[in-house]
């Protein structure tokens, strides 16, 4: 049966990249979509972004919406302080058993927990099932329709705090337009939008930070 193209990215890094070494892995899946296939991984240069937000926040819990092969999860992990932990969110079983690999060959897996299904059935259940009080970091980076309803979800279900610091990818390519519109006109955010390049092309797109204020 054909390999899939995320079955391609991920031999490619088994084979590459320094087990146990985060930037390894991070730095070979980069090379790969660059100069072979194409994913919608956040990429080196909207990864910057993510890294400077990660080490403002220093976040001791951060959830992920969109885990796909696992960059952006070994990303973060590998900035995060010592008992620190990463909750991230995979739709598609499939990417979720890539992204599990990845994790564990990068070693971060005991920072990191992925959960398998949509974020709005998820989200309900971090408090009580996932033992989650309320959340430092959150990086959206699922389907972009759903940056909006779930951002106002994680509000309802009393995981944000003054400080909530989300970080949302895509705001220009595909874009999110109600999630922008969204945070910009509510008073109880605090919002930044850096200019960049959707990943691995010339092709413009930002990221939007939105700060919970409470
Ligand atoms: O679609 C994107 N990502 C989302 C993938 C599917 C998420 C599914 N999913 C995961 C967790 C989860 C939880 N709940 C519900 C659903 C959930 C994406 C696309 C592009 C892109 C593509 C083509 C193009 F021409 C230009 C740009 C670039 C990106 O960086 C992207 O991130
Ligand atoms: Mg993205």
């Amino acid at each position: 049966m054909n390999q899939s193209k995320e079955e391609r990215i991920l031999n490619f890094v088994l084979q590459h990249a320094v087990r146990g070494d985060p930037q390894s892995v991070v730095d070979h899946i980069d090379k790969y979509c660059s100069q072979k296939e194409w994913a919608m991984n956040v990429g080196a240069e909207k990864g910057l972004i993510l890294d400077k937000t990660v080490e403002e926040v220093k976040p001791s819990i951060s959830l992920e919406l969109g885990t796909y092969c696992g960059y952006s999860a070994v990303r973060i992990a590998r900035l995060l302080k010592p008992n620190a932990h990463l909750i991230t969110i995979e739709f598609n079983p499939t990417y979720a058993a890539i992204a599990k690999q990845m994790i564990e060959f990068a070693g971060v897996q005991d920072k990191v927990k992925i959960l398998e299904g949509p974020a709005e059935e998820i989200i309900p259940q971090l408090k009580k099932k996932h033992e989650v009080e309320t959340l430092d970091f959150v990086f959206l980076d699922h389907w972009k329709e759903r940056y909006k309803p779930d951002t106002v979800l994680l509000e309802e279900c009393g995981l944000l705090r003054r400080g909530t610091v989300l970080l949302a990818d895509n705001i220009i390519c595909p874009g999110a337009p109600d999630f922008l519109s969204y945070v910009r006109n509510n008073n109880r955010f605090e919002c930044t939008n850096y200019l960049s390049h959707l990943e691995y092309l010339k092709v413009e797109d930002a990221m939007e930070k939105a700060v919970f204020l409470g």
